[in-house]
């Protein structure tokens, strides 16, 4: 007998899926913890995920690490992604991977290239991986990257510079994430038809 996938979507899920995106070095893993504390939702930390669960492709000798295995990824993810319960905020540097259901928010995080270059460099990266990663930021590639691949209205752009920032973008997503709970979903429907 064939099985049968649950493949949710915003109007199933029951909690917003938030999606932390942007170049490396923006402050999506920094950003992303903080809002799954305060929302009570799961963190999933893509990078942490693929090295902790052999999730790796290839050696890339240029970049003098493994690639992605995206096939991989999307398999080991995919049970909590597509569940109904959401409630998940992840952290990746790309987001046209994902499939388009999986999110119900997509914020891109941006940094000055000064900054960025320092952040970088303060993580002992190699002249030619912060050259590339700072070019990633001045082409805008991830948030290109997340118009093309989600609707405009889900993809939100904000600034990453400072700690004030930090905590204004911690607020902004926490009340899109409150603002989908109240727009739809299993609960404002079981609630109309209580009445
Ligand atoms: N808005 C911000 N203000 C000040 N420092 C920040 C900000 N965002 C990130 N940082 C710092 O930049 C560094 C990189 O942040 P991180 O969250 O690891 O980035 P990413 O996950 O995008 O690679 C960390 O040291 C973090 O504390």
């Amino acid at each position: 007998m064939a099985q049968i996938i649950n493949m949710a979507t915003p109007e199933t899920r029951h909690k917003p899926n938030i999606l932390i995106t942007g170049s490396p070095g923006t402050g999506k893993s920094t950003l992303a913890q903080q809002v799954a504390e305060k929302l009570g939702f799961e963190f999933i930390e893509i990078s942490k995920e693929v090295r902790e669960n052999n999730l790796q492709g290839e050696f890339d000798e240029q970049y003098n690490c493994h690639v992605l295995d995206e096939d991989k990824l999307l398999d080991h993810i995919s049970d909590r992604m597509d569940s109904d319960d959401g409630g998940i905020v992840v952290d990746y540097h790309g987001c046209d991977l994902f499939p388009e259901r999986w999110f119900d928010v997509v914020v891109v995080l941006r940094c000055a290239t000064e900054k960025l270059y320092d952040r970088l460099q303060s993580r002992g990266y190699s002249e030619f991986k912060i050259k590339e990663n700072v070019e990633c930021e001045i082409f805008g590639t991830l948030l290109e990257e997340a118009k093309e691949s989600y609707k405009e209205e889900i993809v939100h752009e904000l600034q990453s510079e400072t700690p004030d920032q930090m905590e204004e973008n911690l607020e902004k997503i926490c009340e899109w994430a409150a603002a989908f709970k109240n727009s739809g979903g299993q609960e404002q429907q079981s609630d109309e038809m209580d009445q």
